[in-house]
């Protein structure tokens, strides 16, 4: 029994009219609840959905778990008018930053390119936006319905987002694409004139924070004290806004991986310590930290794709002061996404990863600056937590505080440029004392991968500011308040390495939980049900 994908292009909707094809495959653009727990108004749609949890305790005098299926009241409104919006990328000039950019313009007018194979026409692969789909449900046949993940709830296109940024070289975009030599050089040439108009804004560089191979780069840097880069920062944000007509700019660190900052009490403890410290130039303030105050402070959302530390405790307690979106830390692109899905396969299947290895190369800038010693330290850090979920969810495998041998090797090597070449090596201990290994050699095309998280990133974080939530209880002596979800997006994870979360709140590396997180929260938006996958329809007699 064949799944069925609603597709929602105009050109599927006039052939599926004339022809006998499936009435589901082809149906109006998006779907609509039928429910009367959700109010399609006019500018926003309503839910009303009980949040269904289980609370564990634990008998004392038995000592026996008590299990307690429990019920919360949510209420949801999302927003259904995107607007207009930007994205101001930090690193603008890189593989990354030049990448997405040529991208979105190929997809947005429609260039299509000659390859040796063919001509290729753009897309969105990679992007789980985009070019996914999630199951909405069944049909009276019980044959699955799926449909486009971005249509699950009303969202931004990428072919819609105005790109800025900065960069601390001042390559414009069409020379730094050059530069990046990731995109095939026919579509380089015909994108290249309009982005050659493209110029970064000047940026903050303090040499300290990445490798001292940097600098030959720096010819774009903003002068002044670490104040007035703050003002200035800001500054660019609005005028960015206020130039492009944008109803709301989200910044994107995709600029060099810094060393991990120090956390000094009374610098960058609290939010009022981290202000007091810009406003002292204080060293220990990275440019990272920099740009996510201007960011939290202009009230736009700012997510990390790199590894350093940059939400210190007071970018987080800033960030919540000001009920403004943070993110992070580092694009889960390559190498680790298939870790933090290989790993939850061996423990979950209740086999004992002993020793996971993991090795790359690769020979682009990103690669330059992480063979320094404190630059690499940050990626090896957060290429290393991603198992800690999975190894602390099976007391039948590990004992407390134990963990698999885990190593991170990163080199060098600029003859591969940005097709990095990933080796992993899983060792684990199986059935009656036997080993099983598991060894993969992945090339990751590493911008090729990054750009779509970048898209993603921006999706699902301008979704969240259209959305509020308020919890209901049979005893409201008033209509609670609509309030924000908190400040630290930790729905972003599928798209991270080291997601960032809420203080004294679980860190979740595992893909497949991270996945079926923003599935059920996005389809809570519109009052339906998680997908559970029980499939109850198939295995009772009818
Ligand atoms: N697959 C991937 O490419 C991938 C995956 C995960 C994380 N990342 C991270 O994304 C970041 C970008 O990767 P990339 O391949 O584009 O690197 P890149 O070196 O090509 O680009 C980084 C850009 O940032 C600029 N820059 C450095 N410091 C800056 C500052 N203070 N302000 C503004 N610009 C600054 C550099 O001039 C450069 O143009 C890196 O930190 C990398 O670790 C990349
Ligand atoms: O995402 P992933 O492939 O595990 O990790 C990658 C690193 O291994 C690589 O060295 C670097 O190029 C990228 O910044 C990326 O972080």
């Amino acid at each position: 029994m064949s799944p069925i994908n609603i597709t929602t292009s105009a050109a599927a909707n006039r052939a599926a009219a004339t022809s006998n094809a499936d009435p589901l495959a082809s149906g109006a653009t998006a779907f609509k609840v039928d429910s009367p727990h959700v109010r399609y108004g006019d500018g926003a749609i309503e839910s009303d959905y009980l949040y269904d949890t289980t609370i564990v305790s634990r008998d004392y005098e038995t000592g026996q778990l008590k299990a307690k299926p429990t019920k919360v009241h949510y209420q949801f409104r999302t927003k259904t008018s995107v607007g207009r919006v930007g994205l101001m990328l930090v690193g603008w000039g890189g593989n990354n930053g030049s990448t997405v950019t040529a991208a979105i313009l190929a997809n947005k007018q429609g260039i299509s390119w000659e390859t040796r194979k063919g001509t290729q026409e753009p897309n969105y692969f990679g992007s789980v936006m985009m070019a996914s789909t999630v199951k909405l449900g069944v049909d009276e046949n019980l044959r699955d319905v799926y449909v486009p993940f971005n249509e699950v709830v009303p969202m931004a296109h990428p072919n819609d987002i105005v790109i800025g940024g900065w960069d601390i070289n001042s390559l414009n975009i069409g020379e730094a694409m050059r530069r990046a030599q990731v995109l095939p050089v026919d579509l380089q040439r015909r994108v290249y004139d309009e982005l050659k108009q493209l110029k970064p804004l000047p940026s903050v560089y303090y040499p300290d924070f990445i490798a001292a191979n940097q600098e030959e780069r720096a010819n774009n840097v903003m002068g002044g004290t670490k104040q007035e880069q703050l003002e200035q920062l800001r500054k660019n944000i609005r005028d960015f806004k206020q130039t492009n007509g944008l109803d709301r700019v989200i910044v994107m660190w995709t600029a060099n991986t810094e060393r991990y900052a120090d956390i000094i009490a009374g610098v960058n403890d609290t939010a009022d310590n981290l202000l007091q410290a810009i406003a002292g130039g204080h060293a220990e303030v990275s440019p990272s930290t920099l740009f996510a105050v201007a960011s939290i402070l202009e009230g736009a959302p700012f997510v990390n794709g790199s590894p350093q530390n940059t939400l210190v405790p007071g970018a987080i307690e800033l960030a919540e002061r000001e009920r403004s979106f943070v993110g992070g830390d580092d694009f889960k692109s390559g190498q680790t996404k298939i870790k933090s899905v290989l790993a939850e396969f061996l423990v979950n299947a209740g086999i004992k990863p002993l020793a996971i290895t993991s090795y790359n190369h690769l020979g682009n800038n990103d690669g330059r600056n992480l063979s320094a010693p404190a630059q690499f330290r940050s990626k090896e850090i957060s290429k290393s937590s991603v198992v800690d979920d999975m190894v602390g969810s099976n007391n039948l495998l590990y004992k407390k505080g134990e963990h698999p041998d885990h190593t991170i090797v990163i080199k060098y090597v600029p003859s591969v440029g940005d097709s990095k070449r990933a080796m992993d090596e899983y060792v684990s201990e199986i059935f009656m004392g036997g080993l099983n290994t598991i060894s993969i050699y992945n090339t990751c095309e590493d911008s090729l991968l990054a750009s779509p998280l970048i898209i993603d990133l921006f999706m699902v974080t301008e979704l969240m500011t259209r959305v509020s939530y308020r919890v209901r209880t049979d005893v409201d002596a008033a209509e609670p308040q609509w309030q924000p979800f908190h400040s630290v997006l930790s729905i972003l994870s599928y798209m991270l390495k080291a997601p960032v979360v809420a203080p004294n709140t679980p860190v979740v590396n595992a893909l497949a939980k991270q996945r079926m997180a923003m599935e059920n929260i996005m389809r809570a938006f519109v009052g339906l049900p998680p997908n559970n996958e029980m499939l109850l329809e198939h295995k009772a007699f009818h």
